[in-house]
């Protein structure tokens, strides 16, 4: 079992709590982003710890691609050379090379670390650890291929469906926890997302349901969507109420989510507000479904939330990681 305070240690940039936990297991790796503690240390230019880790893990280790809204946002399988050469961490360059980093290892987009220090205007870093120039037009290309097989929709995915999740009383024990929430917190926020932002309160900020919301999620619709997506691991990336309401936010622009399944539940009566709803530009239809129920659909597939005209419309928003058997989405 990975030390979870000494990843909290690395990934916060505490070099000293770090270094004091460093005796401890090492071996945590981020199931969705690949990156091991080395890779933390690389990129925050954390030098003490990387010496101190690099005889215990492999320094060829890499990434897997880091998604942002549709777009590769960082290349996959970077080791920690080409994070610590990016971001301008000579001493770092130097410990992982003394300790038998490849110069010459290229990422899923064919750079070298060395390439990505000059792309960052590092010239220092990228001289000491110059090899062959990379080819632009090959990279640019494997680049789209691979964007465009991260966009593929798989057929299981294609499909919006829509669950019962909440009684009508359930709706209204969570619509008043959040309520109050949102009242002793100064309200809702809008920054947590960054490029499609919603005025939201996370799930986690309201403990007197987020447990036991989870846990009915778990139990009432996880074994449909683990059916329906022959799904080995179904994870909650991210769980909160949205606000859309006439007077503020009112509506969310065209866009995909970073996860490729998403649902949203209705929590308030359709009764209190006009307009709303889901619309799935593949389906060509806006979806409106019963107080209490849940529209599942892929985060893959491009979907709005329709203006509301009048009152408030209150949702329960999911993120969800899934793996499926043969080990994709
Ligand atoms: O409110 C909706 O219908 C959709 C919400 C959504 O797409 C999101 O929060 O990402
Ligand atoms: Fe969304």
């Amino acid at each position: 079992m990975a030390c979870a305070e000494l990843a909290i240690a690395v990934i916060g940039c505490d070099e000293e709590a770090a270094l004091r936990l460093i005796h401890t297991d090492v071996t945590h790796v981020d199931r969705r982003s690949g990156y091991s503690l080395l890779h933390h240390a690389a990129q925050f230019g954390l030098t003490k710890v990387v010496e101190a880790l690099v005889s215990r893990l492999p320094v060829e280790a890499t990434t897997v691609d880091l998604v942002l809204q549709g777009h590769v946002v960082q290349a996959g399988g970077q080791t920690p050379l080409h994070l610590a050469a990016a971001n301008g961490h000579s001493a770092t360059v130097d410990v992982l090379v003394g300790a038998g980093a490849d110069r010459l290892f290229r990422d899923w987009d064919g750079l070298t670390a060395g390439d990505l220090a000059l792309a960052q205007g590092y010239e220092a870093i990228a001289s000491r650890l110059k090899g062959k120039p990379h080819d632009p037009t090959l990279v640019a290309a494997k680049r789209k291929t691979r964007a465009a097989a991260l966009l593929a929709v798989p057929d299981h995915l294609r499909t919006a469906y829509v669950l019962p999740l909440l009684s009508l009383d359930e709706c209204d024990r969570v619509v008043a926890a959040v309520v109050s929430t949102a009242a002793a917190k100064d309200g809702w926020s809008t920054d947590r997302h960054v490029n499609y932002a919603t005025t939201d309160l996370a799930s986690s900020a309201c403990p007197l349901v987020d447990a036991w919301l989870r846990n009915l999620v778990k139990i009432r619709i996880f074994p449909t969507l683990y059916r329906n997506h022959r799904a080995s691991i179904i994870e909650f990336r991210d769980l909160f109420f949205v606000q859309y309401s006439a007077t503020s936010q009112n509506s969310l622009d065209l866009h995909r989510d970073a996860t490729p399944l998403s649902f949203n539940v209705l929590l308030n009566s359709p009764h209190h507000f006009e307009g709303g709803g889901t619309f799935i530009e593949a389906d060509a239809r806006t979806y409106h479904i019963p107080q209490g129920h849940c529209l599942v659909h892929s985060g893959k597939l491009r979907h709005a939330a329709n203006p509301v005209t009048f009152g408030s419309r209150l949702v329960l928003v999911a993120f969800l990681d899934i793996e499926n058997k043969s080990g994709g989405h």
